[in-house]
């Protein structure tokens, strides 16, 4: 067995992922099929580091659209990034992978407070790290908490595993004529406005020299074959 292209990635899981079909929670079938693919990223040898969010439970901005106070909003949307992540780690030990949820927010009868240096032997020794609770602050997004998590552990590449098939010219979804860009600079994401990633979360990954791929969470083989180095989705590097 060849070895991995990449020796410890950060994959970013939007909470909308985990619902599946449905409107909202959590699809077991999808969460056993993306627990699986992180076992067999592990399996190869590649470290493993996860950020889920919480879309498809609660967000902060559609709390306060209701008339929420936003940062009470955002709490509760950082509480249900612990719940995907509590989730993903059940299933993942249960598959007998090694798993440890590090939260960003102190809940330590839950689960474990993130500290740098755990996180990093935690992956040295093979098991799955799952970030929680994003960054911690109201204002922000999972995609800045998969950024700043990923330049922290020394991360090789960031993996943004996303609805589309990578980074368009415009929301693919809405303009399916939208140009597919296979390699683009981050500066051109920001210059575009192109909103697959929030423009913070871009910034931390061009400040820090961070490769980005994004690619469809729901095309099959997609992650083995990165590992293997095809060039899957977009991705995201220094240049002007
Ligand atoms: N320029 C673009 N290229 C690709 N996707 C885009 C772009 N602009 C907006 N999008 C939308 O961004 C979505 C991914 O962002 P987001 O919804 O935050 O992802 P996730 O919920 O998976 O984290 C895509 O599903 C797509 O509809
Ligand atoms: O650092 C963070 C990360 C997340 N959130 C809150 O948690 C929610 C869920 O995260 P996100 O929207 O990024 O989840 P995803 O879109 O990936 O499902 C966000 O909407 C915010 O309200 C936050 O306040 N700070």
């Amino acid at each position: 067995m060849t070895a991995p292209a990449y020796r410890r990635i950060l994959l970013k899981l939007s909470g909308e992922a985990l619902m599946g079909t449905g409107s909202h929670g959590i699809d077991p079938d999808v969460l056993e099929r993306l627990a699986g693919d992180v076992r067999d990223l592990i399996a190869s040898g590649v470290q493993v580091a996860l950020v889920i969010g919480g879309g498809n439970i609660f967000r902060g901005a559609g709390l306060a659209e209701r008339g929420m106070d936003r940062v009470t909003g955002d709490q509760i949307g950082m509480l249900a990034t612990v719940m995907n992540a509590l989730a993903m780690q059940d299933v993942l030990e249960r598959m007998s992978v090694p798993a440890r949820v590090m939260s960003a927010i102190k809940i330590n009868q839950v689960c474990e407070d993130y500290i740098r240096r755990r996180a990093v032997r935690h992956l040295e020794k093979g098991r799955a790290v799952i970030f929680a609770a994003g960054t911690g602050n109201p204002f922000f997004t999972t995609d800045s908490a998969a950024s700043l998590r990923a330049i922290e552990i020394g991360a090789e590449l960031l993996i943004k595993a996303t609805k589309v098939d990578g980074i368009y010219s415009a929301d693919p979804v809405k303009e399916p004529s939208a140009t597919f860009y296979p390699r683009l600079s981050y500066d051109q994401a920001l210059r575009e406005g192109l909103q697959v990633m929030d423009a913070t979360a871009i910034v931390l990954c061009r400040d820090h020299a961070m490769p980005l791929r994004v690619m469809n969470i729901n095309e099959p083989d997609a992650l083995p074959r990165l590992m293997r180095g095809e060039d899957i989705g977009s991705l995201v590097v220094s240049g002007n």
